[in-house]
């Protein structure tokens, strides 16, 4: 079906339900998450536009392909339009802006409709990713909201707030010459609800999800082609950077060769093995191939994306990767606290209070748990007088790990006191030494 067909169809149909259209079609499209209702053959709708009226009718023309003379018996093709009639006087009005604003508004009714997908990347052999695409999708169906996600509702906040600028912020990115997208890294213990915070994100958009597997990438090349074929509203994600590939590593690596360039360029044969590991470099991907990819000139190749890191150590990523203006929120998913908690208690236990609450906060705010340990917890296990069971878990699961950490700050204690006099030994050792140095 022609595209600006589905649009204007889309559109339309928002606008039947309200005109009373007498017959309609239903349809259910593959991609579509609710149905299509069309208009049936010269079925009319009457819509309106700054002050103008118009009708539109909908056309449905058959041709019998058997008409060639094939002896094979095909089904008959239709060729389906609308006929729009409108005064004379509003001809600048259709022109100017209301078509425009029909098939803007048919756009994002598909787009608030369609059902969301996942992709990943695999390794796949070169003369396939020539014909096909190089991403592999399906649909994406997970039940994490902004609405079930722990964390402090502050942050929270924060986040939808900045999600709702970027959605908003056409105007405002070509305005001051930036690239229509946005970087997040979220970072924490493991269990803290990343991968949860992108479905939430994902979920709240309607934005389909990239899900980038760098170890499965060849090459910066490769990469290139991937981000070509990314579309406009949707997330990318890599999780957990710090161990997809060595890319500290590898820096510190080029670094390394360029000062030891810099120190031999007058050598030609020095010069020759430098271009041989810059064409070895150009057949790995790299961390600069990572940054071009994040907001070099071609990442400016699609609109309204997000780009998402998650690691587990904020502290091994290398500052480029991460600084401002590439991830420019970096989100900290911190252990489950108490505000957090009531979040989790209202999802599982279906309560927003309870007298246990006043024995679980201040555990909460002195012990280390993470919301998936909490979470697990409140898992209801039976229904009679469950609330109370799961609640009382919980406070033991906490005065559990209250009492390991106070264990383990005893142990590491005991072990610096135990090694304090042996490290004092050897700085007087070498102390002793520069005395007889310096006599
Ligand atoms: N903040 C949270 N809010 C709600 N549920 C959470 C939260 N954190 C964790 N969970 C629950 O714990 C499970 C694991 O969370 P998730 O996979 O999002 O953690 P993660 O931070 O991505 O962990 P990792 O670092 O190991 O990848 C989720 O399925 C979810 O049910
Ligand atoms: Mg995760």
């Amino acid at each position: 079906m022609n595209q600006v067909y589905r649009h204007v169809d889309t559109y339309l149909f928002s606008k039947s339900v309200d005109t009373g259209a007498k017959y309609l079609k239903v349809e259910k499209p593959k991609n579509s998450k609710s149905f299509c209702v069309m208009l049936d053959e010269g079925e009319e709708i009457i819509d309106e536009f700054e002050g103008a009226t118009f009708c539109w009718r909908s056309h449905i023309e058959t041709f019998d392909d058997n008409s060639q003379g094939s002896k094979k018996k095909t089904q008959p093709s239709q060729k389906k339009s609308y006929i729009i009639t409108f005064n004379k006087q509003h001809r600048e009005i259709v022109i100017g802006k209301y078509l425009k604003h029909v098939i803007e508004e048919g756009r994002a009714i598909e787009f608030k409709n369609k059902k969301q997908k996942i992709y990943c990347n695999d390794r796949m052999p070169s003369w396939w990713a020539c014909y096909n695409s190089m991403w592999k999708h399906i649909n994406f169906e997970h039940p994490a909201t902004f609405d079930t996600l722990a964390m402090d509702p502050k942050k929270k906040a924060e986040i939808i707030d900045d999600l709702i600028a970027l959605t908003n912020g056409k105007d405002y990115y070509s305005k001051v010459g930036k690239a229509w997208k946005r970087g997040y890294l979220l970072y924490g213990p493991p269990g803290t609800g990343k991968s949860t915070m992108i479905a939430a994100i994902a979920n709240y958009l309607n934005y389909d999800i990239y899900d980038l597997e760098l170890t499965s990438v060849k090459d910066n090349l490769e990469l290139k082609k991937l981000l070509m074929e990314i579309t406009s509203k949707s997330i990318i994600v890599i999780e957990d950077i710090d161990c997809s590939v060595d890319l500290t590593g590898k820096r510190k690596k080029a670094k390394k060769n360029k000062k030891k360039d810099d120190s031999d360029s007058d050598s030609d044969s020095d010069s020759d093995s430098d271009s041989d590991s810059d064409y070895e470099g150009k057949k790995k991907l790299t961390l600069s191939g990572l940054l071009n990819f994040i907001d070099g000139i071609w990442s400016a190749c699609g609109e309204e994306r997000i780009i998402i890191f998650t690691t587990n150590h904020v502290d091994k990523l290398d500052p480029a990767l991460i600084r401002r203006g590439r991830m420019d929120m970096h989100i900290e998913m911190s252990y489950c606290r108490y505000e957090a908690f009531k979040v989790l208690a209202k999802n599982y236990l279906g309560i927003d209070t309870h007298p246990l609450f006043q024995e679980i906060q201040p555990l909460l705010e002195e012990v280390n748990l993470s919301p998936c340990d909490v979470a697990e917890t409140l898992i209801l296990k039976n229904t009679s007088g469950g609330i109370e069971i799961c609640l009382n878990n919980l406070i033991l699961a906490l005065k559990d790990s209250k009492e390991k950490a106070i264990q383990e700050a005893r142990e590491k204690e005991k072990q610096d006191s135990e090694e304090k006099p042996k490290k004092n030994k050897k700085l007087k050792k070498i102390y002793g030494r520069f005395k007889k140095l310096f006599r």
